[in-house]
């Protein structure tokens, strides 16, 4: 208990500019996260706000859609890499582009599925890799979003992201969806992740914070 207090008290003092970045870049008035809220996001959330420049820092796109969505669940598309960012030292943020008229189509805090053919040659043929991403970018966005990779130094998908360059496609799929988020669904909502696993809390924070009507309070423990 007390190591998990210090814990929280230096990720509260790391997280909180990260967060007041966060609101004040979406013109927020209110905080309904919880005092426990503000305790979140370790190193890379707080670097991802609070170190420019950053590919979240690139001005918001369009915010409006007529409808079209660019995922399919049914068929690999590609996606072409539009830029990337280093977030920590062993963490990058990817945007890729689409139509601009188009908005992803996922809903919070569904995934994607990202594929490669990265894996064991058999019978003159490159096997796919296969892993799952959740985009951190608001889902209403039109022509881009963006994962949060950890880069490990022997992962066979997370190198290969490392190696992409704007302009590069990858293949994806979707979306699959995990828990569908719907404003005021709950009205206290406590989250608590290791690692990558902050990507679908971001989602939920977001939309949370994006959406005046919504009174739910989140409580967010990220453990890093
Ligand atoms: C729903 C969902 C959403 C996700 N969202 C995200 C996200 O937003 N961002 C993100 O970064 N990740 C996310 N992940 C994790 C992601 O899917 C991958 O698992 C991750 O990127 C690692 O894949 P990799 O191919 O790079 O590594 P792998 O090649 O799968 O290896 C992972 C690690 O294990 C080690 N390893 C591999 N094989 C062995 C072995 N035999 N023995 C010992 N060690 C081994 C590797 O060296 C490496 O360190 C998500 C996962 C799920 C299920």
């Amino acid at each position: 208990m007390v190591a998990a207090a210090a814990l929280l008290r230096r990720l509260s003092a790391r997280a909180a500019p990260a967060l007041n970045a966060l609101r004040e870049s979406n013109h927020i008035r209110r905080f309904p996260i919880g005092t426990a809220g503000a305790i979140s996001g370790g190193a890379a959330f707080y670097y991802f706000y609070s170190s420019p420049p950053t590919v979240a820092q690139l001005d918001a796109q369009g915010e409006q859609t007529a409808g079209v969505v660019a995922l399919d669940p049914d068929k690999w598309l590609e996606f072409k890499l539009q830029d990337t960012a280093r977030v920590s030292h062993n963490t990058q943020l990817f945007r890729f582009s689409f139509d601009p008229a188009t908005k992803l189509g996922l809903d919070v805090a569904s995934c994607i599925i990202t594929r490669a053919p990265i894996g064991e040659e058999t019978e003159g043929r490159r096997k796919f890799v296969i892993r799952p991403y959740t985009p951190i970018s608001d889902p209403e966005s039109n022509g881009y979003f963006d994962l949060l990779i950890k880069v490990y130094p022997e992962g066979k998908m997370s190198q290969h992201f490392a190696s992409l360059k704007p302009g590069d496609v990858l293949e994806v799929k979707g979306p699959i969806e995990k828990l569908r988020y719907t404003p005021n669904m709950k009205k206290k909502i406590g989250m608590v992740a290791g690692g990558t696993g902050i990507t679908p809390m971001l989602q939920v924070i977001k939309a949370v914070l994006k959406n005046p009507d919504d009174y739910t309070q989140a409580y967010f423990l990220g453990l890093c």
